[in-house]
């Protein structure tokens, strides 16, 4: 690149700067998206980078993928009922050990070794998520519905000047660990936090016209458009919940949620720091 355009790069950022400067932006990190390490470190470097220019950035993180090669490798079987884990008494542990354990320590490793100063927190750390057992027409096991957010945690980690990563396992009344899934994890506490945005990451452009065609890519989305694209059959399978993400942030006061592909590498500065925006954005 040309020294103008570098130059012109840094000088559009400059009103999203100031704009995002003190603020608090929530990304959820998906285990599809975590690909490979390289743009693991690419994530990790761009989100020091924000907290570098007075963002406050929450990472929630998920880990899916992961959890399906721990139950291979101990001899069990992943199950899914509408996207979410049946989450048995063996895999529950399995779920915490991975995600609270592995996943999440790993990315705390990986942000201070590109300079962010990083806290690993689990849903469990000062009761930070509670939950109820999710009922529905199938038994989930230890799935767990959201019913309570307590922000200081993250408020304290934040206000001494760390970024908080947070793995989705949650504290049941009833003294049980729950699995929650980490897009509705995100969604929960970017609106407790009076989060400005909300920004999930994932394996694919954003929300397409059609799922087969990349090119097909909706950028901008009201979002009581969203009923329409459902009945349409555009919003199907796993969109469906990060969607009902999105909706739930934007209607409790996040003023911008964003599905972006985390595929490319350092699409969250694109998204945040420039003129273009990238993905989905939901209004
Ligand atoms: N209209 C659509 N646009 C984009 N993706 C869609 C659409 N309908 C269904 N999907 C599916 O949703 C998937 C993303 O959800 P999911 O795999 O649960 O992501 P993650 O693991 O990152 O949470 C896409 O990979 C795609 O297969
Ligand atoms: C209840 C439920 O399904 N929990 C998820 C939690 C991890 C997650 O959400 O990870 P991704 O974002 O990588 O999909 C699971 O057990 O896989």
């Amino acid at each position: 690149m040309d020294i103008n355009k570098r130059a012109k790069v840094l000088i559009q950022a400059m009103p999203y700067i100031r704009k995002f400067s003190g603020e608090t932006i929530v990304v959820k990190y998906g285990g599809n998206a975590m690909i490979n390490d390289k743009l693991k470190s690419a994530v990790m470097s761009d989100i020091a980078l924000m907290r570098l220019v007075g963002v406050n950035v929450v990472l929630v993180h998920g880990g899916g993928p992961e959890i399906n090669a721990m139950l291979k490798a101990v001899g069990k079987e992943s199950k899914f009922e509408n996207g979410m884990r049946v989450t048995d008494d063996e895999t529950i542990d399995i779920v915490q050990m991975v995600l609270a354990g592995k996943v999440n320590k790993n990315l705390v490793q990986l942000m201070e070794k590109h300079g962010g100063k990083a806290i690993g927190l689990c849903g469990l750390d000062g009761n930070m998520l509670m939950a109820e057992k999710l009922v529905t027409s199938a038994d989930l096991g230890y799935v767990g519905e959201i019913k309570e957010v307590n922000p200081e945690p993250l408020q304290n980690v934040i206000n001494n000047g760390y970024i908080p990563i947070v793995a989705t396992v949650a504290s049941g009344y009833d003294g049980n660990v729950y699995n929650v899934n980490a897009d509705i994890a995100a969604a929960h506490i970017a609106a407790k936090i009076g989060a400005k945005k909300l920004i999930l990451m994932t394996d694919i452009r954003g929300l397409l016209r059609d799922v087969n065609d990349e090119e097909s890519l909706i950028s901008v989305v009201n979002v009581s458009e969203v009923p329409m694209l459902k009945r349409e059959g555009i919003i199907k399978g796993g969109m469906i919940p990060k969607i009902d993400c999105c909706v739930e942030a934007v209607r409790s006061g996040v003023s911008r949620a964003h599905i972006i592909d985390g595929r490319i590498e350092h699409s969250i500065l694109i998204e945040m720091f420039s003129d273009e925006g990238i993905g989905t954005m939901f209004y």
